[in-house]
């Protein structure tokens, strides 16, 4: 029941162009490659460490290594940097013609090492005992720290201005991986650093990729992007686009974000001064594609973020047309990694189309959510949910946390019903603003901003608003209509709770719920959250029967696992011997516990540890 929320919001923690291909102005290009855009001209070339000149060679993509991007606008891009030089460290690419903004704001002292650096807020404890699986041949070492991995000096720098002091768990696994080369299949909690998780591999290989360094063909006013990373949303694009350009920051690698719903003019005009990392959605992308603006065929990367929701009924024909039938190099020939916080067993089956090799990599168990967030779920007639919000934001009111400090989500079914009850708040006293797919590119910008400053704490959304958004402050999530999917429910309060922070999600159920009370209570218990009585009496009831999360039923597991999946007629595609068994079935949650029942019987290419 409502009475203790407020006590936990009150508890929630404080704080908690580059191109590759150069033209003078005359037109005459010369290549420079990325990494030595930012330099003086007098800096001595780049060593390759031997580790990561190595992993890229075993690689054995190198044809396609390096090239990239090519500018032909008037101002060149990159093109007119080799006379000036992207030698400004300091101030950004070239001196009169495109000055990269600082998206740290300030000239930070960034000289400290990793180590003597703070890191508020953040509470990396929470992670220490996340359960972590990778499966495939040859996983690469999870490393420890930043400094363990050779990501380049700008790069590091970069990290160190966004304070992050060390890798969380995913990252500590999840770049390895990718600098060695390796396809991955990534699975890992809300709010626990899947972006730069795949950005930074990215961002050091284009840097580094010189060494192979291959010219995208000429072709004017097309652009070749070395890496494309996929988002199903607008929002979560530029937000993506906003963390790599801080991540690409004077590294000479220059990012480029394409979406629907925004003027597509100033979108080709960027892309016409080069692109090295194409951010995009696949509508505006498969846009861009068919009128010959962007060819793929220089890819070296490609990054689904949510890959399970990219590659869901409702995205899957555009990415296939996307990665399939365009001129991107097939799997084997780029590097693929999905990332997502849920991971269907049967978006898994279909995912392996789009990797060559991989590594499956899950980190806390697939689709679970963390346990930072309390989940509260209180029955709530339909026709009783909106004085019960009001109550609830009466309460928060009253315990003093308001404003920025304390951001509410409230998620709703429909896109008429977030409107209404956007109206009721505003009418009733309580500042609010919505955002779903009916409203205008603008206006659903102007909503985020408004909330993310506080303006109205109070954000009515649809789905649209579930993935991936990293906002700080959100304290409380409400499910004023929970979906009807559990995986969309992972996501949704995934809004809170965030690199450690803690945070409370607040679900209102009734008999229309009944369908999801079985896997919402089985959630609720792996996450060692109170699970009412009621909901228990619902969900011996419950005829949901569906098993998405690969396995054993909160499993963190790789498809490939199941005896039912062969290939090339082994039974057990890794050999795990009697995996199957100690993995499979429903007593997954108890095997997977404390007692270290997850150890001990995986087969070659199978580890675990917990970290
Ligand atoms: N190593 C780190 N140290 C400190 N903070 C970090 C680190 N890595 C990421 N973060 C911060 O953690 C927050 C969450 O990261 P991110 O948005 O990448 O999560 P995510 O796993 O992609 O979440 P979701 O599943 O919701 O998409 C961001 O604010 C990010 O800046």
């Amino acid at each position: 029941m409502p009475t203790s929320w407020a006590d936990s919001v009150e508890n929630v923690a404080a704080g908690g162009v580059g191109t590759t291909s150069t033209q003078s102005r005359g037109g005459r290009s010369t290549y420079v490659p990325p990494h030595l855009r930012n330099r003086p001209p007098s800096s001595d070339p780049p060593t390759a460490p031997l580790s990561y000149a190595t992993a890229a060679l075993g690689n054995d993509r190198s044809g396609l290594l390096a090239g990239g991007s090519r500018s032909s606008g008037p101002r060149g891009g990159g093109g007119g940097r080799i006379g000036g030089g992207w030698n400004n460290r300091s101030g950004g690419w070239d001196r009169g013609r495109e000055r990269e903004v600082n998206p740290f704001g300030d000239e930070d002292d960034t000289e400290q090492t990793f180590d003597e650096q703070e890191n508020t807020g953040i509470n990396f404890d929470a992670y220490e005992d996340i359960p972590v699986e990778t499966s495939g041949e040859n996983v690469p070492p999870a490393v420890n720290t930043f400094a363990d991995i050779d990501l380049g000096e700008e790069l590091n720098q970069n990290i160190r201005r966004c304070k992050y002091v060390k890798p969380t768990p995913v990252q500590r696994h999840a770049i390895p991986i990718s600098i060695a080369g390796r396809d991955l299949m990534a699975c890992a909690q809300t709010g626990s650093g899947k972006t730069a998780a795949f950005c930074f591999p990215i961002i050091s290989g284009i840097m580094r990729g010189n060494h192979f360094a291959q010219r995208p063909p000429r072709m004017p006013r097309m652009a070749f992007p070395q890496a494309l990373i996929l988002s199903p949303t607008r929002e979560l694009s530029c937000q993506i686009h906003d963390e790599a350009k801080k991540f690409a920051y004077q590294t000479g690698v220059r990012v480029v974000v394409a979406y629907g719903g925004a003027p597509i003019n100033q979108q080709l005009r960027d892309l016409e001064r080069g692109v090295d990392i194409l951010v995009a959605t696949p509508g505006r992308l498969v846009d861009l594609l068919e009128r010959a603006r962007v060819s793929l065929q220089m890819i070296r990367y490609l990054a689904l973020d949510e890959a399970d929701r990219m590659l869901d009924m409702g995205f899957e024909p555009q990415i296939r047309k996307i990665v399939q039938q365009m001129d991107m190099p097939p799997p084997g020939m780029r590097q693929t990694m999905l990332f997502s916080a849920t991971f269907p067993k049967e978006i898994q089956r279909l995912a392996a189309d789009f990797l060559s090799g991989y590594i499956f990599l899950a980190v806390g168990r697939v689709g679970s959510s963390t346990d930072l967030i309390v989940q509260r779920v209180e029955y709530v007639h339909e026709s009783d949910k909106r004085s019960h919000l009001m109550d609830l934001l009466h309460a928060q009111k009253a315990n003093g946390v308001h404003g920025k400090q304390s951001l509410t989500l409230v998620f709703v079914e429909t896109k008429k019903g977030a409107d209404s009850l956007e109206h009721w708040l505003c009418i009733n006293g309580f500042p609010a603003t919505a955002i779903h797919g009916d409203r205008t590119q603008q206006e659903r910008e102007q909503a985020l901003r408004s909330f993310k400053s506080g303006m109205t704490p109070i954000l009515v959304a649809t789905d649209v608003a579930a993935r991936g958004l990293d906002i700080p402050h959100v304290a409380h999530v409400v499910n004023f209509d929970l979906p009807n999917d559990i995986d969309d429910y992972v996501h949704r309060i995934g809004r809170t709770g965030r690199a450690g922070k803690s945070g409370l999600a607040t679900a209102f159920f009734n008999e229309n719920n009944s369908s999801l009370a079985r896997a919402l209570s089985e959630l609720m218990q792996e996450a060692n959250q109170e699970v009412p009585a009621w909901l228990s009496r619902f969900a011996a009831r419950s005829t949901y029967t569906k098993n998405r999360r690969g396995g054993g039923r909160f499993g963190a597991r790789d498809f490939r696992r199941d005896s039912s999946f062969s290939r090339g007629g082994t039974a057990d595609y890794y050999g795990g011997g009697n995996m199957g068994n100690n993995y499979g079935g429903g007593n997954m949650g108890n095997n997977y516990g404390a007692s270290g029942g997850y150890g001990g019987a995986y087969g070659p290419g199978v580890t675990s540890a917990w970290d």
